[in-house]
């Protein structure tokens, strides 16, 4: 995915996104850090063309997203935003169901056991005849993923994806979303505010703020105690732990 002078205003002159040029490397982990209100969300809805860019150029294999179908988009790219409650009446295993509708025509025609394998894979199996409102923040978390999973896309698009998950599930969905990447070839982009979960599970980085990319590239790169705190205006430390590496810590006022 090739990003060409991308810039975006909801409102005109106060530009929420300014003039972003970059290249998502086909097949890697690319994570998207920076400070609340940087433009995160925004990058990413105009990556999944949700929002169209009010100047520049988003494209896909030399395609550009402005010009491809819903069907053509949602058999490359899927999505999982912060949560909605628009499918709280339907049962989970439809929800995932609707994961395979880029594949089919109508939902009924997707058998169960099409979509079996993508609620392993995120451990929501016995949750499949459960109605989504019955669900915690967490379980319905992993429900989204499930379904953006059975697209099948190229490129998986996560916002926040490890938000309502507690520990145990935020690891166990870096340990999917690395299988994805490695067993299927899926091109990642995740906005995630812990930065050392960013750190260790992305090929490349973009550090974002009030709308600019300011650094892309490896991680190993951005152990940098000053570009950091410059980003999130906030005093970063980094440490080296035995056996784990460095560690970022974020020094809040409650921290001296
Ligand atoms: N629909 C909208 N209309 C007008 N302004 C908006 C709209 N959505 C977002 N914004 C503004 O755009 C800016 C960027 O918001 P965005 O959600 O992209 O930031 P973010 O980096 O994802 O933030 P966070 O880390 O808090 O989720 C913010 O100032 C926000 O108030």
């Amino acid at each position: 995915m090739k990003l060409d002078n991308v810039s975006f205003s909801f409102h005109a002159g106060q530009p929420i996104i300014q003039n972003i040029s970059a290249d998502v490397v086909p097949g890697s982990i690319l994570s998207i850090i920076g400070p609340n209100g940087a433009g995160k969300t925004t990058l990413l809805k105009l990556m999944a063309n949700q929002l169209k860019p009010t100047s520049g150029q988003i494209s896909l294999n030399n395609q550009f997203l402005a010009k491809m179908t819903r069907k053509q988009l949602a058999s490359k790219i899927a999505v999982v935003s912060q949560q909605n409650h628009l499918y709280d009446d339907m049962q989970v295993i439809d929800v995932v169901k609707m994961g395979r509708l880029a594949k089919h025509h109508l939902l009924a025609t997707v058998e169960d056991k099409e979509v079996l394998p993508y609620l392993e894979m995120t451990r929501t199996s016995s949750l499949a005849h459960r109605a989504m409102s019955h669900l915690s923040g967490g379980q319905r978390q992993r429900v989204w993923i499930a379904s953006a999973i059975a697209q099948e896309p190229q490129y998986l698009l996560l916002d926040e994806p490890t938000t309502y998950l507690d520990i145990r599930y935020q690891s166990d969905l870096m340990a999917v979303i690395a299988e994805l990447h490695k067993k299927e070839n899926m091109t990642i982009v995740m906005i995630l505010h812990d930065i050392n979960q960013a750190f260790k599970m992305s090929d490349q980085l973009w550090l974002i703020r009030n709308g600019r990319l300011i650094a892309q590239g490896a991680p190993s790169r951005y152990y940098d105690e000053k570009l950091l705190s410059d980003i999130f205006n906030i005093p970063i430390h980094i440490v080296t732990i035995p056996n784990y590496g460095h560690y970022i810590i974020e020094l809040t006022a409650d921290s001296f």
